[in-house]
């Protein structure tokens, strides 16, 4: 990484679980089931807090404190990423775990919801640190984690090597090889083809119809992505691909512009050698939170939560706003897109392909049998082209915004799934 960058702040969100929770109120309203089904619903099933000892590589010790959140298990094994992160917090992956049960649902793979996380800078910690902390935390978890339980995958700050460790920690508890315990696991380690870039693929499915919903013309529309990690690198990348100009993309360190589009390849040497976007040769520095209000036709927030609130929302002038990232825009701001015409396709819909592909890779570790490439990624896009025409038709027949229809389909999904199983009245 490059000695000067320093990372630039977006406030996070005050708590992602009240955004979660009021998504969750307004679908069980407007689904018209009682209270009931909301205290059902608001509260994860299960949740456990590990303390993480570590023996740093220099002698001293430190205590990292982890979560994983089972938010839902109603219609198959809980499933979700692991994150990473300075500001994790107990509310937060809570949150995400809801969030997992309402994508899962959405795009009928079956499953629930969970998440994990544990509060550290990854940059802070050597490899073989890491290796440690996380061969700990999966030691902790162990008990409520496994192929028919709860599968881990990759987030924020984490990677398939995370999940080979993961993997291989559990398996070793179990006296066999379990390679259906985690998903975005290596290629050579029973990984699929096409995971780890499977989210940016949807992400680029829904992009294409959200913007042919809105008759803006592909070739030539203008991209903005914040985030240039797993999710937003791919995402830049498809997105030029299918003719786009991405003008600007950002990381935590900043933002850099071009209006005549970046060469997004070029970009991901850059980053690959310097640890940020930022000193891009030709680019114009931006700040990060301005790339947030470009004029531009297509926006995508590819990472972190809360960074589309009411205090910019105003701002905005995307048309459309792809959520590449897990709850970039609060109920707030969504309200304002919404008068303000901007079309917002919801995270639950536009960043499953990684669910949906690591889905695929748990099918294929447990019938021992590989997919192509091709056949990973066909599948993937008849998944996003189902959800998204479920999702953009209950919208128009309810005259209700993308997100409110896709966390109503997903509720009524999980809720059924209750009622069939008689867990609640
Ligand atoms: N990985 C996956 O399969 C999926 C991920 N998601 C969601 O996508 C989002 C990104 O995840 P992923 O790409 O995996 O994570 P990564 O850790 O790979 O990348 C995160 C990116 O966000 C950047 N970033 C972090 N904080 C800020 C900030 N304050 N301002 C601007 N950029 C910032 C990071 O910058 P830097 O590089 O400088 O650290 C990095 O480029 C998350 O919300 C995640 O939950 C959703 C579905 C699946
Ligand atoms: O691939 C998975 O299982 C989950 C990915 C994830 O964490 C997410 O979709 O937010």
């Amino acid at each position: 990484m490059t000695a000067a960058l320093t990372a630039t702040s977006i406030a996070p969100d005050p708590n992602p679980l009240d955004d979660a929770r009021s998504q969750l109120a307004e679908a069980v309203k407007l689904l018209g089931y009682d209270e009931s089904v909301y205290q059902l619903l608001a509260v994860p099933r299960r949740e456990v807090t590990v303390s993480i000892p570590l023996r740093r590589d220099d002698g001293s010790h430190e205590v990292l404190i982890g979560h994983r959140v089972q938010h839902n298990f109603s219609r198959g094994p809980a499933k979700g990423g692991l994150r990473y992160a300075p500001n994790v917090t107990l509310d937060e992956v809570r949150a995400l775990a809801m969030w997992m049960t309402w994508k899962c649902a959405l795009l009928d793979v079956p499953y629930g919801g969970a998440k994990g996380g544990i509060r550290l800078d990854p940059r802070a910690h050597s490899q073989a640190e890491l290796e440690r902390i996380t061969r700990r935390y999966t030691s902790e978890i162990s008990p409520i984690i496994g192929p028919d339980r709860d599968i881990p995958a990759p987030d924020i700050g984490t990677d398939e090597r995370t999940m080979a460790w993961m993997m291989d920690t559990y398996s070793v508890q179990q006296g066999h090889t379990v390679l259906g315990v985690t998903t975005g696991k290596p290629i050579s380690l029973g990984g699929s083809l096409g995971r780890a870039t499977a989210t940016s693929r949807g992400v680029q499915h829904v992009a294409l119809a959200a913007l042919a919903s809105r008759g803006i013309p592909v070739q030539g529309a203008t991209a903005a992505v914040q985030g240039f990690g797993k999710v937003g690198r791919y995402a830049a990348r498809f997105l030029a691909e299918s003719g786009m100009r991405v003008v600007a993309v950002s990381d935590q360190y900043g933002a850099v512009a071009d209006e005549k589009g970046l060469d997004i390849v070029a970009l991901e040497e850059h980053v690959d050698r310097n640890g940020s976007v930022v000193g891009f040769v030709g680019s114009d520095v931006i700040d990060g939170d301005a790339l947030l209000e470009l004029e531009v036709d297509l926006l995508v927030p590819a990472a972190v939560e809360g960074v589309l609130r009411a205090d910019n929302a105003p701002r905005v002038k995307a048309k459309v706003i792809v959520e590449g990232a897990n709850g970039p825009t609060t109920p707030e701001a969504d309200e304002i897109f919404s008068s303000n015409g901007i079309l917002v396709a919801p995270d639950i819909l536009a960043n499953a392909g990684g669910v949906v592909v690591s889905y695929f890779e748990w099918v294929q570790s447990s019938q021992a049998f590989w997919w192509s490439l091709d056949e990973v990624e066909a599948r993937l896009a008849e998944r996003m082209d189902v959800a998204w025409d479920a999702v953009a038709k209950h919208a128009a027949k309810l005259d209700v915004p993308l997100r409110t229809a896709a966390t109503a389909l997903a509720v009524e999904r999980v809720a059924e799934a209750h009622r069939l199983r008689g867990l609640y009245p």
